[in-house]
């Protein structure tokens, strides 16, 4: 857990490149282009980018699996090239994928990780770190016997045996019923709060929404934003407005102001416009003006999904 002297930002990534060589299929790739942010210590960051966007490489570079062709990283004020060890001791990391030795018990699996990290007996904390992940009932049983969910609950608590005071995962709800999700959501809000800093990436944008103080967002392994969620969240104004209209939508209604117009359903347009440039009453008036009879209203403030989208397509 965070010690006293705590470094303000528990990561920080300068200038990092990764070019994949070639093969005879396939092109030299540059997964990661100069990439550079912070992660202030304390908080639960998201890493978020669509499928191929860098994240799983960045993260296998943190953990020592994929070497970065250019720049530095440091983890906990320890850098990873020069200071290897002390980098490692810091952070614990949850793969994407699930791996374990199918007959290894929870708790065997967890002592063996103790020892690996050089975590003296005594001090080894399996049983703590069972319950926390609600798995005590299963300690002495087979990892195979687990369910899906049960080992990614193993997967964090084998990732926390070092006690380190980061802790990153990779998709943890990746496939993951919505039940089990807000388990690990809890599990991870849990973390934080006793002092974890969290860097999770996911799919989920409600999750991110919802579990992160701040988000990243990469896109062909390049930074496209990064600002505390709300910011995030509120970065455009945006609202969309949902109008249900009497019939079958052939043409889509069209003014300068609109953000967006789609049909999102048989009957159904939906708007997506600045507040500060208009309003709900002056998009449903425009509607009318061009046939459209509304028969059912709804509006919401944009979400993290549609700033995603925009931001995704605006730097494709
Ligand atoms: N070992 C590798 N060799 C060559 N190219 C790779 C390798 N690993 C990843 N890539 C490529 O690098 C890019 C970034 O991949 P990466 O897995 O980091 O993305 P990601 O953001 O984690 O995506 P996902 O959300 O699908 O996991 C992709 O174009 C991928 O095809």
């Amino acid at each position: 857990m965070p010690s006293e002297n705590a470094p303000e930002n528990a990561i920080e990534i300068r200038d990092v490149t990764k070019r994949y060589a070639g093969t005879r299929k396939a092109p030299p790739k540059e997964a990661l282009r100069g990439l550079s942010f912070d992660v202030p210590q304390g908080q639960v960051f998201g890493l978020l980018g669509p499928n191929g966007a860098g994240k799983s490489t960045l993260i296998n570079i943190m953990a020592g699996l994929v070497t970065k062709t250019s720049g530095t990283i440091s983890i906990w004020g320890h850098d990873i090239d020069h200071d290897h060890r002390n980098a490692k001791l810091n952070i614990g990391i949850v793969p994407q994928e699930i791996v374990f030795d199918p007959f290894f018990t929870p708790f065997e699996v967890l002592e063996n990780q103790g020892g690996m990290y050089g975590v003296a007996k005594h001090l080894r904390r399996s049983e703590e770190l069972l319950r926390a992940v609600h798995l005590s009932d299963k300690r002495n049983a087979y990892a195979r016997t687990l369910s899906g969910g049960m080992k990614r609950r193993l997967l964090i608590a084998k990732a926390m045996v070092h006690s380190p005071p980061i802790l990153v995962l990779d998709e943890p709800t990746a496939g993951v019923d919505v039940e089990l999700r807000r388990q690990l959501w809890e599990l991870v809000q849990q973390l934080n709060h006793e002092g974890v800093t969290v860097v999770l990436t996911t799919h989920y944008l409600e999750e991110a929404e919802q579990l992160c103080d701040r988000i990243a967002i990469i896109n062909h392994g390049q930074l496209i934003a990064n600002k505390p969620t709300r910011e995030l969240v509120g970065l455009m104004g945006e609202k969309v407005v949902a109008v249900t209209v009497d019939r079958d939508i052939t043409a889509l209604p069209a003014d300068p102001r609109f953000r967006k117009c789609v049909k999102a359903g048989e009957r159904v347009i939906e708007v997506t416009y600045d507040k500060a440039e208009m309003t709900a009453g002056q998009v449903l008036g425009l509607l009318q003006d061009q046939g459209f009879t509304v028969e059912d209203v709804s509006t919401r403030e944009a979400d993290l999904e549609d700033v995603f989208v925009q931001l995704t397509s605006a730097a494709a």
